[in-house]
């Protein structure tokens, strides 16, 4: 396949590039490298550009195109600035991904990934959540996947446009190889944080964001899934809609929850080294457990996560952050 893919050079778009090119897949990565790396775009050609512009996008297209499968992983994706600044996260998620679908429209391009999240829930009603619970995101980030999500639906049913959004639960590990893995300015994921408190103790101190949840150690409760593991379901999700028409939507997690404590000992357990760690007030809007059913994306898209121990996932992490080079 030829796959245009927004956002390769993120975090989890490449990984997914990466995993795409072994298995003989042609990549083009447009980004404008906000937060993504230069470095990290190794397995195609890169068009710098913004999702906000719309030409650059309809340019890539057809300079580029055509392509059998687009994938989007282009965000604004902190959830403290979401607050303090929605017109950012309306802007760059909603109208960047609506910038998107007209040029797809206006090029004859037909079939897109989504990265949705776990965040278009909000406070979760039932500890397995599955993707008929109510979506009703707690914060303006949470709230731009959801009007995305629904917009994929609408021209689905207007113009014929299949999509399938992925609701991501915690994406976490590195590249097995650690040619690539997670880089983001600032940090505010668990495990990187966890590892950068070793790597560089005295700039980072790992802070654990509250202890009194209704959790069996009182930390939050999270679904750890790797990054390959999303990437696997990336092209299970391409190849299933080649045979579907509609928009659809699936959880991608592994269905069982570590707490913050557990990540905190599986990390000692991997590095062999004991965590400082100091206890900090809760962060505004963590429910206390998130936890995903993902039984649809298994059963059918084929999705079967490969990483299933927390120590299997950090491990993969450590190696990356111990040669961290973008
Ligand atoms: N990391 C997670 O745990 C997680 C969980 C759920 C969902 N998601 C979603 O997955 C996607 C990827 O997340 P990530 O952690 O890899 O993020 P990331 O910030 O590492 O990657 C996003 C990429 O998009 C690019 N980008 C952003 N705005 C752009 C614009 N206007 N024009 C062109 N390029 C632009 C950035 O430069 C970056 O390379 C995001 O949509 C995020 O909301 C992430
Ligand atoms: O330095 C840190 C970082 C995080 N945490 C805690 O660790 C847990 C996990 O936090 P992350 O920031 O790693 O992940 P989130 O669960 O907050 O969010 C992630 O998953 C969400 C859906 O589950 C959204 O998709 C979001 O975009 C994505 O970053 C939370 O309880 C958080 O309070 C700490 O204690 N210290």
């Amino acid at each position: 396949m030829k796959v245009l893919v927004f956002g390769g050079a993120g975090y989890i778009g490449s990984h997914v590039c990466k995993y795409l090119a072994q298995r003989g897949h042609e990549i083009t990565v447009f980004d404008n490298l906000s937060t993504g790396h230069a470095e990290a775009v190794r397995w195609g050609n890169l068009v710098q550009q913004d999702i906000l512009n719309p030409d650059a996008i309809e340019d890539c297209f057809r300079q580029h195109g055509p392509f059998d499968l687009v994938m989007h992983f282009c965000a604004k994706s902190l959830v403290g600035e979401s607050v303090t600044s929605p017109e950012i996260y309306y802007r760059n998620n909603v109208v960047g991904t609506m910038n998107i679908l007209d040029a797809m429209l206006a090029t004859s391009h037909q079939r897109i990934i989504f990265s949705s999240t776990a965040a278009v829930y909000g406070n979760p009603q039932q500890s397995l959540i599955d993707e008929q619970h109510p979506r009703s995101p707690i914060n303006p980030y949470g709230q731009s996947k959801k009007m995305v999500e629904e917009m994929l639906l609408d021209y689905a049913n207007a113009h014929g446009l299949d999509s399938v959004s992925l609701r991501y639960f915690n994406a976490c590990g590195a590249d097995p190889e650690a040619d690539i893995g997670e880089s983001h300015q600032p940090e505010t994921h668990l495990i990187p944080n966890v590892l950068k408190s070793l790597v560089n103790p005295s700039q980072n101190v790992l802070k654990i964001f509250g202890d009194q949840y209704p959790t069996a150690d009182g930390t939050c409760i999270r679904d750890y899934i790797h990054v390959n593991d999303l990437a696997q379901a990336h092209l299970l999700a391409g190849e299933f809609l080649f045979n579907r028409s509609g928009a659809f939507a699936f959880n991608l997690g592994n269905g069982s929850g570590f707490s913050v404590m557990d990540v905190v000992k599986a990390a000692s357990q991997v590095t062999g080294r004991h965590i400082d760690y100091q206890i900090e007030a809760p962060r505004a809007g963590d429910p206390p457990i998130l936890v995903a059913n993902a039984h649809q994306a298994q059963q059918q898209l084929g999705w079967k996560a490969e990483y299933t121990s927390l120590e299997a996932i950090i491990e993969t992490a450590w190696r990356w952050h111990q040669n961290e080079n973008f």
